[in-house]
């Protein structure tokens, strides 16, 4: 393992397609590249009822323990593991689970926050920005938030008016000009291919050997397609 890791920020808006990306890009790498997706890092909320955490704009970068995810990071790259915070949607609160990360390779931090904070940007190799039209944004949130994190139409109606559409225009959208790539669409297979060729790259080793560019177009929409069941 190289020490420091090459570190990938992923960021854009809700529904863009940045945790998508994320597992796309890490096809095949095993143990060699640690996802740290940033809403694991929401602040703790166990001293709200369920009622209070279901009101908190989680689209305000307030909403995140800032100081923790710095602290983690860099000890991932100065070489040792750290112990993750685990995030439920469901009830909106971290759980009482954390998550052992080792050092790799390649580290892959992921969120809407990703290019916000300047001492984490500066901690990044390669910032990435992945730009995905609002309607496609919303549509795609929708489907995944009912089916995944236990969200009604409704809901996920309001909240978005309320606070997501206003947060991305405030807070997330301007960070773009941070990035040293945008990707439009989210997972596009050309942006995927180079992406995972650039991780080969950086791993080195048996999975580099290993790897070919096997994902298609066709490929990639087999992957898109939401499982109720997963
Ligand atoms: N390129 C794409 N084409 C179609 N659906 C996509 C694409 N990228 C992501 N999705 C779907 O949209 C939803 C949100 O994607 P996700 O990667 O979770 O976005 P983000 O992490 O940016 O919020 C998921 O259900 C995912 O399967
Ligand atoms: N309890 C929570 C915490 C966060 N959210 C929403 O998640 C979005 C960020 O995650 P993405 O995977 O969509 O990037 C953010 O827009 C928050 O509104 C939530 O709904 N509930």
């Amino acid at each position: 393992m190289s020490i420091p890791s090459f570190v990938i920020g992923i960021a854009g808006g809700t529904g863009a397609g940045k945790t998508t990306i994320a597992r796309l890009i890490t096809q095949n790498v095993g143990d060699s590249v640690a996802r740290i997706p940033i809403d694991n890092y929401y602040e703790d909320q166990s001293h709200l009822a369920l009622e209070e955490r279901e009101d908190v704009n989680y689209d305000h970068p307030s909403a995140f323990e800032w100081d923790l995810l710095r602290r983690q990071l860099s000890t991932l790259l100065e070489g040792q593991p750290i112990e993750m915070p685990t995030y439920d949607f469901e009830i909106h609160n971290r759980t009482d689970e954390t998550v052992r990360v080792e050092p790799t390779d390649v580290v892959i931090l992921e969120g809407i926050f990703a290019l916000s904070d300047e001492e984490i940007n500066e901690m990044l190799d390669l910032r990435l920005y992945v730009e995905t039209d609002a309607d496609v944004r919303i549509i795609r949130r929708i489907q995944r938030d009912v089916i995944e994190r236990g969200r009604d139409l409704e809901g996920v109606i309001e909240q978005y008016l309320s606070t997501v559409k206003p947060m991305h225009e405030q807070f997330v959208e301007p960070t773009k000009k941070h990035a040293d790539l945008i990707v439009p669409e989210g997972a596009n297979s050309v942006a995927v291919n180079l992406l995972a060729e650039k991780i080969h790259a950086e791993v080195g080793g048996a999975a580099g050997r290993d790897w070919e560019r096997t994902v298609t177009e066709e490929a990639l929409a087999d992957q898109l397609v939401v499982d109720p069941d997963e």
